[in-house]
């Protein structure tokens, strides 16, 4: 277990994370997530041992995690970090990136693991190819596959998926996360990306304002949302009567007391979305057809 007691950090004179707790179980899958700048970064470079805290304690197990005031060599054989910028060997293959973390000594367990990593970030047809040659995606991928070679018992990701293109993204995000809840490896995700939380994430933690604004399972974070930044994380929202409701908990009905008139329509796909005007207030909700501007509606909430 990863146990964080009280953390407190600053930059110099700015302070970034104000007295932080929470604990993630093995092979838990935690998703941190916050706006740009909320610490997400800083705090898996705490959990790391990057830097020294300016109070508390971090644990994993029975190991505290020191920065580099106790520390040497930053870092420790159980855990792996992989961060934005992913610091691969450009003039060697993809292969040789990822099995130089494995021992020389076992050849034949060491091609099959490579072969075995390759599988789980998709690039086999790259195997042999120097690094220096990939694009950013592909690159993001060796990191990632190289983090998993020497099975860590802790991995930290940050925006892991960031650099990867949409198609590639939905099934390396399956086989990532699959993987390392089959190898029992705890997971800490940082992200602004809700696709990386939803149907992967045991527990998320918010934070905002240097302190954790909430923390739970997606489910109860996405069905309660305490604030709009809760809210917005998750897709698009309205308030209405101080009540939090998605685009998708408003339908259209025959007749109710929120009388709307259509804005505008953005196809969506599966549905459109649709920008109407509530009372001299902007009002989304998601609609099956496109519906013209200026027409007149009423909305009812669906949401219990
Ligand atoms: N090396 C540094 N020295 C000084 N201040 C820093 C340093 N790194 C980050 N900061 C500051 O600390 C705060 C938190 O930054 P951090 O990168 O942890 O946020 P984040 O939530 O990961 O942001 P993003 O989502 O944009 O990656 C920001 O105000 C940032 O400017």
């Amino acid at each position: 277990m990863l146990n964080v007691q009280n953390l407190t950090f600053s930059y110099k004179n700015t302070p970034v994370l104000k007295d932080i707790s929470f604990k993630v179980e093995t092979g838990e899958n935690l998703a941190i997530i916050g706006e740009s700048g909320s610490g997400k970064s800083t705090l898996l470079n705490l959990i790391y041992g990057e830097f020294d805290l300016n109070q508390g304690h971090i644990f994993w197990k029975d190991t505290e995690i020191l920065g580099p005031k106790y520390n040497l060599v930053i870092g420790y054989e159980f855990m792996k970090y992989v961060h934005q910028e992913f610091d691969l060997m450009p003039y060697i293959t993809v292969a040789e990136n990822i099995a130089k973390h494995l021992s020389r000594f076992y050849p034949e367990e060491r091609e099959e693991r490579t072969g075995e990593l390759l599988n789980v970030v998709e690039l086999k047809a790259f195997a042999n190819v120097k690094v220096k040659t990939l694009s950013g995606g592909q690159k993001q991928r060796v990191a990632l596959a190289r983090a998993l070679a020497k099975q860590p018992e802790i991995i930290l990701l940050d925006e892991p998926f960031s650099h990867i293109d949409n198609f590639k993204k939905q099934s390396l995000r399956r086989n990532v996360f699959k993987y390392l809840k089959d190898k029992n490896i705890t997971c800490i995700v940082a992200t602004h990306d809700k696709e990386d939380v939803l149907g992967f994430a045991d527990n998320m933690i918010v934070l905002e304002d240097k302190k954790i604004l909430e923390q739970g399972k997606p489910e109860q974070l996405y069905n309660n949302p305490k604030t709009p930044l809760i809210a917005s994380f998750f897709g698009e929202f309205n308030v209405i009567d101080d009540r939090i409701i998605y685009a998708n908990e408003l339908k259209v009905v025959e007749k109710s007391n929120l009388k709307v008139t259509v804005i505008t329509s953005y196809f969506k796909g599966s549905h459109y979305l649709i920008e109407a005007n509530l009372n001299g207030d902007k009002v989304f909700f998601e609609h099956n057809t496109l519906i013209e501007k200026n027409s007149n509606l009423y909305l009812s909430i669906t949401k219990p």
